[in-house]
């Protein structure tokens, strides 16, 4: 899967809401890629789902990044790896920035399981799969969507 990746960069423009009220952002979702990379402006907006549906506000340091494990890796993982739930809430009243670098496989190749990874407490729980059938309409809603719309 290493050299069968391609980047996909997305820069993200929301809007503080225009009264102090809570604004959603980017609805609660997975990324279908291998894996992102998020860096923003130091305003904060992006939410991690943790344990009873509860949701926690990550302060990303400057010149640090969040790493995010997505749906393909997760697969090739064999769940030794975890996706989670994240979305954006804006409140406060300045303009949140984001660049998202996704790392998404190429089409074609088979992602295959490594046999490290599965043994007895871990049985195998993925065939072989062709990137190409992973949900493409999700897919194209997390790459390509327009919502929330792009400010310029
Ligand atoms: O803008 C952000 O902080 C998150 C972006 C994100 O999760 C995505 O584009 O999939
Ligand atoms: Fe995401």
């Amino acid at each position: 899967m290493g050299v069968s990746d391609e980047t996909l960069v997305r820069l993200i423009k929301y809007m503080a809401p225009p009264t102090r009220d809570y604004e959603r952002g980017l609805h609660a979702h997975t990324d279908k890629s291998i894996s992102t990379i998020i860096f923003d402006n130091q305003v904060s907006g992006l939410e991690i789902e943790v344990k009873d549906s509860q949701w926690i506000k990550l302060s990303i340091y400057p010149s640090s990044f969040v790493f995010v494990v997505g749906d393909t890796l997760k697969a090739w993982s064999n769940e030794r790896l975890k996706v989670v739930n994240h979305r954006v809430i804006m409140n406060g009243y300045k303009n949140r920035l984001s660049i998202a670098t996704f790392a998404i496989p190429i089409e074609g190749p088979i992602i295959k399981t490594p046999k490290e990874l599965i043994d007895e407490q871990h049985p195998q729980l993925y065939k072989d799969f062709d990137s190409k059938h992973i949900d493409s309409s999700e897919r194209l809603h997390a790459f390509a969507s327009l919502s929330p719309p792009i400010s310029h």
